[in-house]
């Protein structure tokens, strides 16, 4: 969690004792509160948890303080609280019921340097403006509107079946670029009017290399101007955040100029035309470059989720076993047969499909430390106190193990703890992946489709398995979590093959062959149509 190993002047460092002195004492005066803080490891005079704080993966230390703590762990890092959630009763409690204090966002230098410019919409405080951005993204994501882009969807999935046809009977893919162009083109062409026929496109290249940067920014205590903030007044040369923040500003505010400006040049409906439009008519306080922004911050999260997530379904084939796989298309060759792709329409007669996209957000969170939460006033929690500014992380990775909820083996890839016995039924359980409360993904509709068409197309057309050595031809052994650290958990770099389970699946996915030559403007158009309806 807290690297802090930025190479600094000697001076810096005077200043940061001289800082951490007078922190450690404001502290101290703040807490002499009479409710003790939660529990948590044993701070250190000063420096607080700093010398236990885990250098990457905080997740899994996480896990560990849960299982030692309990539900509401307490750690401080110079000064500053963290308090961390490790149950869906105390998110809930804290995160949804108490959304009034517990909606704002950590001062997280490099995200909020941005947010400040109007430009994070991701790391704004819950504040009037942000409120106008949130009624927008509501506009275009929730349930209803979200499915007007299920056709657009599956066009998508379909050319990406045919992507990895193409690939059948070799020693494999990385299927990271497959899936990043497929989940891009859905969602450019949404919102700008065109789509991506390929993971090179240096637009493409650029918007991941930026998704990257920001995962990293958004890390709690990854930068030490993050705890504190006056030291952003240090020449530049000893604040080398400040280059780095302006250098992803500039890059991402051109990229995503040019974007909008292709969306509202565009002859066919799109979303930010459709978005313009609607801050006109209402009258919003939003300059043209804030909603260019509000769109890009679509695109990221867009981005990431999704194809994360499909990649994590990819590593469960590998890694856990062919039951499920087995079990999901017997329900897919009695519904859906075999001389068609299934389509969404056919979902409410696939639940044990639905349990297996529930289960990918479950085993493998992308969030897996959600994102940061702040109460912006003091409060107090089944006896303890939550001091004002604090840093709350739902602590996803464990949320989603609580085997309370979820049942035994929790690190196991069941879909069928989903369902009751008769294998139809979902049961009421809590998903962690998106958030909470006031906060929680506007996008969540929209990626749930996505997703289920894309493993439902899978499931039905391919046998997954790991990809082969080229010397041996021996599969490659995969490690089933292995992956980085940063806002999003994305798995390495791993290579899987593709090949049809039967004759019929080349056929069904070659009938409709390459899509590109389908008219997409017309789709697009198509959803203008329901939405002037709406
Ligand atoms: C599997 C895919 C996705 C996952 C796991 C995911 C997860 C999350 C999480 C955990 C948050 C923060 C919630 C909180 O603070 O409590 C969030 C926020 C957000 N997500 Fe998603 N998301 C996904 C897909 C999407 C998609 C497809 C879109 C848009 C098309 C989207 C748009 C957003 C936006 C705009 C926010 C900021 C909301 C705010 O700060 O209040 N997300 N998402």
């Amino acid at each position: 969690m807290l690297s802090i190993s930025i190479a600094m002047h000697s001076a810096t460092y005077v200043t940061i004792v001289g800082l951490l002195i007078g922190v450690y004492i404001v502290t101290r005066r703040k807490l002499a509160s009479s409710l003790p803080l939660p529990p948590g490891p044993k701070p250190m005079p000063i420096i607080g948890n700093i010398h236990q704080a885990p250098k990457s993966h905080g997740w899994r230390t996480y896990r560990e303080w849960s299982k030692k703590y309990g539900p509401i762990v307490h750690v401080n890092m110079l000064g500053q609280p963290i308090i961390i959630l490790s149950t869906s009763e105390v998110a809930h409690d804290l995160l949804a019921k108490r959304g009034a204090i517990f909606s704002d966002r950590p001062h997280l230098f490099l995200a909020t340097e941005l947010a400040l410019k109007g430009l994070s919409i991701i790391m704004m405080n819950y504040t009037v403006q942000f409120r106008q951005h949130q009624r927008l993204q509501f506009s275009v994501l929730n349930a209803t509107p979200a499915a007007a882009y299920l056709p657009l969807q599956t066009l998508e999935s379909q050319q990406l079946m045919n992507d990895l046809l193409k690939s059948a009977g070799g020693a494999g893919v990385d299927v990271r670029g497959h899936f990043q162009r497929a989940v891009a083109s859905i969602i450019h062409t949404l919102l700008y009017g065109f789509r991506v026929k390929n993971y090179n496109d240096p637009m493409l290249r650029a918007v991941v290399k930026l998704n990257d940067e920001f995962s990293e920014f958004v890390q709690v205590g990854a930068h030490i101007v993050d705890q504190f903030p006056v030291l952003n007044n240090l020449p530049s040369f000893l604040a080398p955040w400040q280059a780095k923040a302006e250098n992803h500003y500039t890059t991402k505010y051109d990229l995503r100029d040019e974007n909008f400006r292709r969306g509202l040049e565009s002859d066919a409906w799109n979303i930010s035309k459709h978005l313009r439009k609607t801050v006109k008519k209402d009258g919003l306080d939003m300059p043209l470059g804030e909603l260019a922004f509000e769109l890009g911050t679509m695109i990221d999260a867009a981005l990431d989720g999704v194809t994360d997530t499909l990649i994590w379904f990819v590593m469960a084939c590998i890694t856990e076993g062919r039951g499920f796989v087995a079990k999901a298309r017997e329900e897919l060759d009695a519904v859906v047969g075999r001389d068609r792709l299934p389509v969404p329409d056919d979902k409410p007669n696939l639940p044990y499909v639905t349990a297996v996209v529930e289960e990918i957000f479950r085993w493998r969170p992308v969030g897996p430390e959600g994102v940061p939460h702040l109460n912006k006033e003091e409060t107090t929690y089944n006896g303890y106190i939550i001091p004002k500014g604090s840093v709350i992380v739902a602590n996803v990775w464990t949320i989603s193990r609580e085997e309370a909820l979820f049942g035994p083996d929790p690190d196991d890839f069941i879909p069928d703890r989903w369902l009751e016995e008769d294998g139809k039924t979902f049961k009421a359980l809590p998903p962690a992946v998106f958030g909470y409360g006031r906060r929680i993904c506007p996008g969540r509709y929209f990626a749930r489709n996505v997703i289920w068409i894309v493993v439902a197309h899978l499931l039905w057309s391919f046998d997954i398995n790991a990809g082969l050595c080229e010397e041996t031809g021996e599969p490659i052994l995969v490690n089933p979590i292995a992956c980085t650290y940063g806002l999003v958990m994305r798995a390495l770099p791993f290579k899987a093959s593709f090949n049809p389970r039967g004759p019929w699946v080349s056929e069904v996915i070659a009938r409709d062959g390459d899509t590109y030559s389908k008219d997409h403007r017309a789709m697009l158009n198509q959803i203008g149509t329901e939405f002037a309806k709406l």
